[in-house]
């Protein structure tokens, strides 16, 4: 289901599907959100990161308090939430590619710049739960980006893509972070630094390039990946990332927003080292199970 945001055309998701449900009859998308969850977008296990040096975390498992929320059903809303992914950087990086091959397995090699945003729905179940991921593909042409930027707010995640074969618009991702966070809360949101068109580079080519990019996602404390969309390299491994990360800090929030309703409950902290752009950015406790 896709949705053109273009000048004229303009309208703004429904950010919770919650309390919407009491009316009926539902609007066309989000009888969508309520089709059976596609066979392939089952997560039973947290999905690895692409490169240790620029991981969010490097856990081989959920953390241990979602997975004994999600086993007793204690997760609140998160079945019923819809989360919201930006995805912003250059014009003809490969935004579009990168979504349309995810959700529609399908590359076009035509450049049909963005007008405005687009958004895409996909749906995936983790840890036995529903989890909707709202993906929001935003223009990367100057003349668009005023009204692609109105729509970066409330994002609980963002993908800032560069193109690997040209460092230009590696360099551009730090404005492109930049503006996507004056919209959003640097203490919560998760980021995404990926490399696109790895098809189009040699070896060498690629190593060079994801030594510069290894750097920047590390200041950025940013998640990289390098993909390709015209051969489907890392796009399926880097989006359930994405869905596994975001339901992972979506569920924690939620435990600790019930957690902190509850007069005199003992809340153990510590600090993980192994968690560090976690720990380093949100400056949140993280509790034992
Ligand atoms: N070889 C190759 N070409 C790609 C890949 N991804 C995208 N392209 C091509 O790059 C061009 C731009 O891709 P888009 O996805 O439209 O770029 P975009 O970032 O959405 O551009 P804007 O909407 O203007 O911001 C198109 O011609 C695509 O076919 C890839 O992985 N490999
Ligand atoms: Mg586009």
């Amino acid at each position: 289901m896709s949705h053109v945001l273009g000048l004229e055309l303009r309208r703004e998701a429904p950010p919770l599907l919650g309390p919407r449900l009491s009316s009926f009859p539902l609007p066309a998308c989000e009888m969508n959100i309520l089709a059976p969850v596609r066979r392939d977008r089952v997560l039973a296990e947290l999905p690895q990161c692409l490169r240790k040096e620029a991981a969010l975390h490097v856990h081989k498992d959920f953390h241990p308090r979602v997975t004994c929320a999600c086993q007793e059903h204690r997760t609140g809303t998160v079945g019923f939430k819809i989360s919201k992914v930006i995805v912003v950087g250059d014009l003809s990086v490969g935004k579009t590619c990168l979504i349309n091959r995810f959700c529609k397995d399908t590359f076009d090699k035509n450049y049909k710049a963005t007008i405005g945003v687009d958004f895409e729905m996909e749906r995936f179940e983790v840890l036995g739960i529903p989890f909707s991921l709202q993906l929001w593909d935003t223009a990367g042409q100057e003349r668009f980006k005023c009204i692609a930027s109105t729509y970066y707010r409330g994002a609980q995640a963002i993908i800032i893509v560069f193109n690997l074969n040209d460092v230009a618009s590696l360099e551009h991702t730090k404005q492109w972070l930049a503006d996507a966070l004056k919209e959003n809360d640097p203490s919560s949101v998760l980021l995404f630094l990926v490399g696109s068109k790895k098809d189009l580079s040699t070896p060498a080519q690629y190593l060079l390039m994801e030594k510069d990019a290894l750097k920047v996602a590390q200041e950025m404390k940013a998640e990289y990946w390098a993909v390709s969309s015209l051969t489907g390299e890392n796009v399926r491994e880097f989006f359930f990332r994405v869905a596994a990360l975001t339901f992972e800090a979506t569920v924690l929030a939620e435990l600790e927003k019930s957690g902190a309703r509850r007069i005199g409950d003992v809340v153990r902290i510590h600090s993980d080292d192994s968690n560090l752009y976690l720990s380093a950015r949100k400056k949140k406790p993280t509790c034992c199970p």
